[in-house]
């Protein structure tokens, strides 16, 4: 069986401490006990108008991860001084903007190639390495390779809210081929977005895929059974997808 691994994404922790402007529930305790429940990475996501996460969370996870921290950010200079101060082992640009509820899209890195490589050599000067959050289409992944980043994460928003089987089984060609081209180009491919219970194994199977991120579908369900069993299980679905790799 080849291995797959977890980030959590603990967005929406700090979506629910937000609300109320408390400081519990606090997304660090979230982290540790996602950690001990057999998460490889943290990911949390550092938006411009700090809706969930906030610029403490983010100095003070740098201090207290035992894993791996996965910073995701919008091609700012306000978002790349922060992240070369803080240097996490990831950042994965993404496109933002102020009034979606969530990520809608992937990053137009063919459209702005300067601009990436200029931001992916910043972050690789100081140690860390950079994923570019892209659809799963040829040119954006060409630039991907010209700009220098070891990781893509394919945006899964359109297989997860696919309405029909049809379009979801289409989805799921484009990934997987897309995933493989990536591949064969030498880079390392993730995915996230949207993924859920239900609908993770066929992603988690495509040989290719070295971590899923997932948050909205685990902090949702932890609500019920607890963070330690809604990690477990998201990880135990994950590597019964694997077997026979
Ligand atoms: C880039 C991505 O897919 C996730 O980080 C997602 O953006 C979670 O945060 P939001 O719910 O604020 O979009
Ligand atoms: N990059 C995707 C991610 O971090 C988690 O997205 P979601 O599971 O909250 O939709």
């Amino acid at each position: 069986m080849s291995n797959i691994l977890l980030g959590v994404n603990i967005d929406h922790v700090a979506t629910l401490r937000n609300a109320r402007g408390t400081h519990y529930p606090d997304p660090v305790f979230a982290a540790a006990l996602a950690e001990q429940a057999g998460a490889d990475g943290i990911t949390i996501h550092l938006r411009e108008d700090r809706r969930h996460i906030k610029d403490r969370d983010v100095r003070v996870l740098k201090e207290t991860l035992q894993t791996r921290m996965n910073l995701e950010m919008a091609v700012t200079e306000e978002m790349l001084t922060i992240a070369c101060g803080i240097q996490p082992h990831f950042v994965c640009l993404v496109p933002e903007k102020r009034q979606e509820v969530t990520t809608e899209g992937g990053l137009d890195v063919a459209g702005q190639l300067a601009v990436m490589q200029d931001a992916v050599a910043r972050l690789a000067a100081v140690g860390t390495q950079v994923s570019l959050f892209i659809d799963a289409d040829h040119a954006q992944i060409d630039a991907a390779v010209a700009c220098g980043a070891p990781y893509i994460e394919i945006h899964t928003g359109r297989y997860a809210d696919a309405t029909s089987e049809a379009e979801q089984a289409a989805e799921l060609a484009r990934i997987r081929e897309a995933a493989a081209y990536a591949h064969g180009k030498g880079l390392k491919v993730n995915a996230g977005h949207g993924l859920h219970y239900q609908n993770v194994k066929p992603i988690a199977a495509i040989p290719e895929m070295v971590e899923l991120n997932i948050g909205h579908a685990i902090i949702g369900r932890a609500v019920f059974t607890g963070l330690t069993e809604a990690v477990a299980e998201m990880k135990r679905l994950m590597l019964e997808a694997r077997q026979g790799l």
